[in-house]
């Protein structure tokens, strides 16, 4: 079932040179959570900002749960939308915050009670009912913003990159606790970010805008195996290298890949990943042009052919003794290698 189905939506700022959102069309799935990923500016906000009612679309339709609400005002439609600001009401108690939207929506006092109680007990903040906002850490906050939206079981609850403002220790238990109960209310949600691992965690599809465009919408691992195009294989951190179709394979400047198909003689670009290139054994060589210690791993940098580069993230065990300068063998295991179109597909 499909709770939200956008149609050709685009909005172009007055003033602006060109469209922050151009002829987008989307689908979200009921009960489940899209994300929404792409380089700041690229149109997210406003993207939201219009499903949530808050700026009117040039063209196009917003439909939530089967119905048109492009022209309805924002607290008529159903739809929510959560920032890094948790935007309490400061001169409210937290129960009252989270009663809010109930209260709005004529639900009896003792109903009331009972719902805010649970939904504090969801947030894992029983008991927080008469605090105050100012009282409460940047933690808590957040969570009772959640347990806010929650309360009126939106048709879809659109988050704006709602961890930001967390210190990372912080974010990882937000995400954990926000994924869970989006899970378990059953809430179609909408998360904006710009961190490609967070996209990836969340949610259970993916969809990567680009200049005002919805570039590639899947499943997190189909979009990232399979990026479809080279912007999105390099927004998503993947190498993007030039390829030419021969008998056997396609030659790259880093070797060649085992790759059947294509016209010998037919130029492509392949996308692969940092972390499924490998380095040694019998491959062609590269030179070694960077090597950055992450922490966790190691990133380093290869020049070969013409100015073409290639990023490979390794152990930092395997990567020791590994210096600039270098030449080293390089393999691109055919099966983590996918071609891409240089130009995005346009897709929901
Ligand atoms: N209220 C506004 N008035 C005029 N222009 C705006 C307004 N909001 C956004 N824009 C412009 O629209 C474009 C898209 O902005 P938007 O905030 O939607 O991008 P974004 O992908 O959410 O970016 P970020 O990740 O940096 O938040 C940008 O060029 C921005 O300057």
């Amino acid at each position: 079932m499909t709770a939200v189905v956008l149609d050709a939506i685009s909005k172009t700022w007055r003033g602006a040179a060109r469209p922050a959102i151009d002829a987008v069309s989307l689908a979200l799935p009921a009960g489940l959570t899209t994300t929404l990923v792409g380089p700041s500016g690229c149109g997210k906000s406003t993207l939201l900002q219009v499903i949530a009612g808050l700026t009117a679309p040039d063209a196009g339709t917003v439909a939530l749960g089967g119905r048109v609400v492009t022209a309805l005002a924002p607290e008529k439609r159903g739809a929510v939308l959560m920032g890094q600001d948790p935007a309490l009401f400061q001169h409210m108690s937290v129960a009252g915050n989270v009663a809010f939207g109930l209260g709005l929506r004529g639900v009896p006092r003792a109903e009331v009670d009972v719902r805010v109680a649970e939904l504090l007990e969801r947030v894992r903040l029983p008991g927080f009912g008469a605090r105050r906002p100012a009282s409460l850490s940047g933690g808590e906050a957040q969570r009772v913003a959640l347990a806010r939206a929650l309360a009126v079981r939106p048709a879809v609850l659109l988050l704006d990159e709602p961890f930001t403002a967390l210190d990372p220790g912080l974010r990882e238990t937000m995400r954990a606790l926000v994924r869970e109960l989006l899970r378990e209310t059953g809430t179609t949600a909408l998360l904006v970010t710009h961190d490609h691992g967070e996209a990836a965690a969340m949610g259970d599809r993916l969809a990567v805008m680009l200049d005002g465009r919805i570039a590639r919408v899947g499943t997190p691992e189909d979009v990232f195996a399979d990026p479809g195009s080279a912007a999105v294989a390099r927004f998503l951190g993947a190498n993007v290298i030039a390829g030419r179709v021969v008998a056997g394979g396609v030659e790259t400047a880093f070797g060649r890949v085992a790759l059947e198909g294509g016209s010998d003689g037919a130029t492509l670009s392949l996308a692969i990943r940092p972390e499924a290139v490998r380095l040694g054994g019998e491959g062609p060589s590269a030179r070694v042009t960077g090597v950055e210690f992450r922490g966790g791993a190691t990133v380093v940098t290869l020049a070969a052919g013409e100015g073409e580069t290639l990023v490979a993230t390794l152990d930092p065990v395997a990567a020791r003794g590994m210096v600039v300068g270098a030449i080293v063998p390089v393999e691109l295991p055919a099966e983590r290698v996918t071609v891409v179109r240089d130009v995005p597909r346009a897709s929901a």
